[in-house]
Protein backbone atom coordinates (compact mmCIF):
# COMPACT_ATOMS: atom_id res chain seq x y z
CA UNK A 1 0.00 0.00 0.00
CA UNK A 2 1.32 3.57 -0.79
CA UNK A 3 2.35 5.90 1.46
CA UNK A 4 -0.51 9.34 0.85
CA UNK A 5 1.47 12.57 0.44
CA UNK A 6 -0.06 15.35 2.96
CA UNK A 7 -1.88 17.24 0.07
CA UNK A 8 -3.20 13.54 -1.19
CA UNK A 9 -4.90 13.11 2.42
CA UNK A 10 -5.83 16.50 2.90
CA UNK A 11 -7.62 16.56 -0.12
CA UNK A 12 -9.58 12.93 1.08
CA UNK A 13 -10.14 14.38 4.30
CA UNK A 14 -12.66 16.46 2.64
CA UNK A 15 -14.92 13.92 2.43
CA UNK A 16 -14.78 12.86 5.82
CA UNK A 17 -16.00 15.04 8.33
CA UNK A 18 -14.37 15.75 11.65
CA UNK A 19 -11.53 13.45 10.64
CA UNK A 20 -7.91 15.70 10.71
CA UNK A 21 -4.09 14.81 9.76
CA UNK A 22 -1.78 15.14 12.48
CA UNK A 23 1.25 13.06 13.14
CA UNK A 24 1.43 11.21 10.12
CA UNK A 25 -1.90 9.87 11.18
CA UNK A 26 -5.40 10.82 10.50
CA UNK A 27 -7.58 11.52 13.83
CA UNK A 28 -11.01 11.49 15.29
CA UNK A 29 -13.06 11.77 18.90
CA UNK A 30 -16.32 10.69 19.37
CA UNK A 31 -18.04 11.13 22.12
CA UNK A 32 -21.27 8.63 22.73
CA UNK A 33 -23.87 8.73 25.50
CA UNK A 34 -21.85 6.27 28.12
CA UNK A 35 -19.55 3.85 28.30
CA UNK A 36 -21.85 0.91 27.32
CA UNK A 37 -22.16 2.67 23.80
CA UNK A 38 -18.72 3.77 23.14
CA UNK A 39 -17.38 0.17 24.07
CA UNK A 40 -20.36 -1.11 21.51
CA UNK A 41 -19.51 1.13 18.70
CA UNK A 42 -15.60 0.24 19.57
CA UNK A 43 -16.57 -4.11 19.55
CA UNK A 44 -18.43 -3.19 16.08
CA UNK A 45 -15.12 -1.34 14.79
CA UNK A 46 -13.06 -4.22 16.15
CA UNK A 47 -14.95 -6.80 13.96
CA UNK A 48 -14.62 -4.28 10.90
CA UNK A 49 -10.85 -4.05 11.74
CA UNK A 50 -10.56 -7.43 12.10
CA UNK A 51 -11.55 -8.37 8.36
CA UNK A 52 -9.63 -5.70 7.00
CA UNK A 53 -6.68 -6.74 8.63
CA UNK A 54 -6.24 -3.22 9.49
CA UNK A 55 -6.17 -1.82 13.53
CA UNK A 56 -6.52 1.35 14.82
CA UNK A 57 -4.65 3.19 18.09
CA UNK A 58 -7.45 4.23 19.94
CA UNK A 59 -7.87 5.67 23.73
CA UNK A 60 -10.92 5.59 25.52
CA UNK A 61 -12.19 7.36 28.45
CA UNK A 62 -15.60 6.49 29.96
CA UNK A 63 -18.15 7.92 26.73
CA UNK A 64 -15.03 9.30 24.83
CA UNK A 65 -13.35 7.74 22.15
CA UNK A 66 -10.16 8.87 20.08
CA UNK A 67 -8.97 7.10 16.95
CA UNK A 68 -5.90 7.55 14.84
CA UNK A 69 -4.96 5.35 11.67
CA UNK A 70 -1.98 5.02 9.82
CA UNK A 71 -0.45 2.50 8.10
CA UNK A 72 2.64 0.96 10.35
CA UNK A 73 4.37 -1.15 6.83
CA UNK A 74 5.43 2.78 5.16
CA UNK A 75 4.90 5.26 8.33
CA UNK A 76 2.14 7.12 7.33
CA UNK A 77 -1.16 7.57 5.47
CA UNK A 78 -2.35 5.01 2.87
CA UNK A 79 -5.58 4.13 0.85
CA UNK A 80 -6.28 1.60 3.70
CA UNK A 81 -6.77 3.93 6.41
CA UNK A 82 -8.89 6.09 4.52
CA UNK A 83 -11.00 2.89 3.54
CA UNK A 84 -11.47 2.26 7.46
CA UNK A 85 -12.40 5.37 8.71
CA UNK A 86 -15.31 5.53 6.43
CA UNK A 87 -16.52 2.28 7.76
CA UNK A 88 -16.05 3.77 11.48
CA UNK A 89 -17.88 6.22 9.72
CA UNK A 90 -21.08 4.00 8.79
CA UNK A 91 -20.57 1.70 12.03
CA UNK A 92 -20.83 5.34 14.02
CA UNK A 93 -23.94 6.79 11.67
CA UNK A 94 -26.31 3.39 12.27
C1 LIG B 1 1.01 -8.71 9.69
C2 LIG B 1 -0.18 -7.83 9.49
O1 LIG B 1 -0.71 -7.96 8.22
C3 LIG B 1 0.17 -6.39 9.70
O2 LIG B 1 0.87 -6.18 10.89
C4 LIG B 1 -1.04 -5.48 9.64
C5 LIG B 1 -2.00 -5.61 10.80
N1 LIG B 1 -2.73 -4.39 11.08
C6 LIG B 1 -2.28 -3.20 10.70
N2 LIG B 1 -2.90 -2.09 11.08
C7 LIG B 1 -2.46 -0.90 10.75
N3 LIG B 1 -3.13 0.19 11.16
N4 LIG B 1 -1.37 -0.75 10.01
C8 LIG B 1 -0.66 -1.79 9.55
O3 LIG B 1 0.34 -1.62 8.85
C9 LIG B 1 -1.12 -3.09 9.88
N5 LIG B 1 -0.53 -4.17 9.46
Amino acid sequence: MEKLNNNQVMKALEKLRGWSLKDGMIVKSFKFKDFKETFSAMTHIAFECEAMNHHPNWENVYNQLTIKLNTHDVGGVTQKDLELANHIEDIIRT
